[in-house]
């Protein structure tokens, strides 16, 4: 496994070791030792999975402290805009953003500590997995509205398939102490 860490601290996009013969393919999803050996201590507990259609943005999300959640994320099928928003207070990239496509042919994924909104884009549609390190706590959810101007985040889409709940988030707010 490659661990490239993003100009915003704590961030991994991970290329994992592709192993081919003439069944197919193998790699590793997840190893302990290779995580631990980056300085990641984790500990998961729950996996989601979601389908989306082509232009479908599910974001920007978070859960609070104390049901604050790292995310492993990856697609399994199609490809994906993988976008994070850091939100950590004091931190020197606090509202600065980095996306990473998620490509089902090359099984790479991003890590999400806490402390960031995360969200998506199918650029096709595509089969999102994700290892999280909380629990799902529904009163604990908070967002940032996926076209907020200041984050200017870096979709393809215009006119995005959006859930209620996604369209009615709010604008991110600078002076808002987030985590
Ligand atoms: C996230 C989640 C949702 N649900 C339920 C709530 C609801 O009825 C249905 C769909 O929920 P949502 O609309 O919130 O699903 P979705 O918009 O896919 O939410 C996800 O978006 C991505 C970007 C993330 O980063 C995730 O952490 C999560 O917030 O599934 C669970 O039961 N467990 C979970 O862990």
């Amino acid at each position: 496994m490659v661990f490239e860490e993003s100009y915003l601290e704590g961030v991994y996009h991970i290329k994992p070791r592709i192993l081919q013969d003439d069944r197919g393919f193998f790699f590793e999803s997840y190893n302990d030792k290779a995580f631990a050996a980056q300085g990641l201590f984790l500990n998961f507990v729950q996996d989601n999975q979601s389908f989306s259609r082509k232009g479908v943005i599910r974001g920007m999300h978070f859960q609070r402290y104390p049901h604050a959640q790292g995310k492993l994320v990856r697609v399994a099928h199609g490809k994906a805009l993988d976008v994070v928003v850091d939100l950590r207070a004091g931190s020197p990239t606090f509202g600065k953003a980095d996306s990473f496509v998620l490509d089902a042919t090359q099984n790479n994924m991003v890590w999400v500590p806490v402390g960031f909104a995360h969200g998506f884009e199918a650029l096709e549609d595509c089969v999102l997995m994700y290892k999280c390190t909380d629990f799902y706590h529904k009163d604990s959810e908070g967002g940032v509205v996926w076209n907020d101007p200041k984050l200017d985040l870096p979709w393809h889409v215009q006119q995005p398939h959006l859930s209620e709940k996604d369209a009615a988030l709010p604008l991110f707010d600078p002076d808002a102490y987030y985590f």
